[in-house]
This record gives structure tokens, sequence and C-alpha cells, in this order.
């Protein structure tokens, strides 16, 4: 089944007299469990996605459905209690939002008792289940980034989430502390069968996760798909078979529904096509080829 199923998602951001499209015909289907990367540069959209998916914001137009619930047609109060019921949020600095002179256990429980629903023991098996078994009754001012960040991570299980979203849960903290995060998220995925979907522009870290999508100027442009599972990957090096860095992933266009498909820009500079505005489609040998134009300058004046 799928979770998400994200059609020509548009979402564009009023600020005073200026419209800013910040998605603009995104398409995204991610199945049940999946765990996926979203990368894409400073200002793609990624944060966008992120809080349409969670219901931060409402989309402008296309067609949104997480755990077949339409987030475009719902009312305000149904998506209060798709906010409270379905998702889990997690967010670079999260600890940040926590309180530094409580301890990490009542930090997990301070949400529940505001929600009139303290359950002691469910605070402390959420803690054991992010690895913080040992450190509960330590001020949250007195644990490390890292440390912090799992507290987040078991506040944002409290509600047994349907779907997990990350926002650079790894941004602020060392290459080693990223690495056991992302275990750490791996790991819940697997175990409670949580969809989840980490926005990231640490390639390095997308590159462990099965299938990334890359975003640019708000839409899905490319997506990388693991030629084996990151598990298997990690028995075999156990095992000592060597890896091929380059050989990891697989990359490929997204072709949308109409049929459009974007060209890496790399690609495009690589032949000093940036800027033409027509190129010839051809059908060879099984192939779709894209042929330049014979003045490459004359074709970047074309209208
Ligand atoms: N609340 C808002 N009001 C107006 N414009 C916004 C708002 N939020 C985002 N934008 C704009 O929408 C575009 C996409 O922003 P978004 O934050 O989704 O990008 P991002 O890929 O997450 O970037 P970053 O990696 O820097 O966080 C940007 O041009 C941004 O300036």
């Amino acid at each position: 089944m799928l979770m998400i199923e994200c059609e020509e998602l548009v979402k564009i951001y009023k600020v005073a007299d200026l419209e800013v499209v910040a998605l603009q015909g995104l398409d995204l289907e991610v199945e049940e469990g999946e765990l996926l990367a979203v990368i894409g540069n400073s200002g793609s959209g990624k944060s966008t996605l992120l809080n349409m998916l969670g219901g931060l914001d409402r989309p402008t137009a296309g067609r949104l459905f997480v755990d077949g619930k339409d987030l475009l047609k719902m009312s305000d109060k149904d998506l209060v209690k798709y906010k409270r019921d379905t998702v889990g949020f997690i967010w670079q600095n999260s600890g940040r939002n926590l309180i530094p002179y409580l301890t990490a256990l009542e930090n997990v429980e301070l949400p529940m008792l505001i929600a009139g629903k303290l359950l002691k023991e469910r605070a402390r098996e959420l803690l054991e289940r992010v690895g913080m078994e040992g450190k509960m009754n330590r001020k949250l001012g007195e644990l490390s980034g890292g440390e912090q960040q799992r507290v987040a991570i078991s506040i944002a299980l409290a509600n047994n989430p349907r779907l997990l979203l990350a926002d650079e849960p790894t941004g602020s903290v060392d290459t080693k502390m990223a690495d056991q995060i992302l275990d750490l998220l791996r790991e819940l995925n697997r175990s409670m069968k949580i969809t989840t979907v980490i926005v990231t522009h640490d390639m390095r870290l997308a590159k462990k996760v099965d299938r990334v999508v890359a975003i640019r100027d708000g839409k899905t442009s490319s997506e990388l798909i693991r030629r084996k599972s990151y598990a298997e990957e990690l028995a075999e090096i156990e095992a000592g078979i060597e890896q091929n860095e380059e050989e990891t992933h697989e990359e490929l266009a997204v072709l949308d529904r109409a049929g459009r498909l974007q060209i890496p820009r790399e690609y495009l500079e690589a032949l000093g096509l940036d800027g033409v505005k027509k190129i010839k489609v051809e059908l060879e040998d099984g192939k779709i080829v894209l042929i330049p134009p014979q003045d490459v300058e004359e074709a970047k004046k074309d209208a």
C-alpha cells in the first residue's frame, strides 16, 4: 500500500505582493514502511514538502494523500487530529525545543502530561527504544547533542506515528553521531515499520538509504536507487567483500505523468547546452536520443 501519494503538488507562498512557488508540480510515491531520503540544494523545496506531508501547512494545488487521507480536502479539525495521531516530527535542533533543566525522562513525560495522559512506563519504554536506558535521569543540558536528538526522537514516537518526518536530523552533530542517528532511524523504521522521510543535504548520509529522491526547483528531478540494500552491503563488508563506491546506487531521472523529464544540469553544462530552449528528440534503436542543435548560440536566443 502507498503511504504517500503526491501528484502535481504545488505550494505558493504569498509574501506581501510577491508569490514564491516553492513546489511546482511535485510527484512522489512512497510505499508503506519505506525509508526515503530527500536531497536538494538550499531553497529547492525540501522543507516545504515535509511541512505539507506533516500537515503543518496546506498545499496550494495538486493531490496529496497520506495513509489514505486527502490532505487538500481535510477539515481543520481533522488536520489537527492527523498531526497528532499520524505523524511524528524530528528537527535539526530538536534538543533546543526540550527543557534543559528537566531530565530526559521528564522531557518525554511532559507532552504526555500536557495531553492529560501521562504514562510513566511508556515514557521509559520510549527512551529504551532509542538506546537511552542508562541516561534517563540525566538533565537534558548534561547530554550530548546526539543524545538530546535521541530524546527528541523518542518524543516523536510517543503517539505511535505511521509516518516519521525528519528535517536535517543530523544537521548539527558530527559525522560519527550522524551515523548513529541514521542507524537508529533505520532500526526504528525496520522494527516499528514506520514509514520514514529524511530531508538532508548530506549526500554521504543519503547514500546509506535505499532510495533517495532529489528535488530541484520544487520538483522531483531524479532518484537514486540502491543496487543492493544497505543491509546486504553491510553483510558483504563484514564478509570482507570489497565495495565499489560508485556502484552502490543507480541514478534515474524522474519521468512525470505528462512524460516530462528533467535533464541533469551537469549534462547540459558539459555540452554547453544550458540555456538552449529547444532540442531534437529522436527514437533510435530502442533509445530516446537528444540531439544538440547545430548552432547552439542561435538556439539559446530562440524563444
Ligand atoms: N513561509 C514561507 N514564506 C515564504 N516563502 C517561503 C516560506 N517557506 C519557504 N519559502 C520559500 O520557498 C522556497 C523553498 O523553501 P524550502 O525551505 O522548502 O527549501 P529547502 O530545500 O528546505 O531549503 P534549505 O535546505 O535551505 O532548508 C524558497 O524559495 C523559500 O524562500
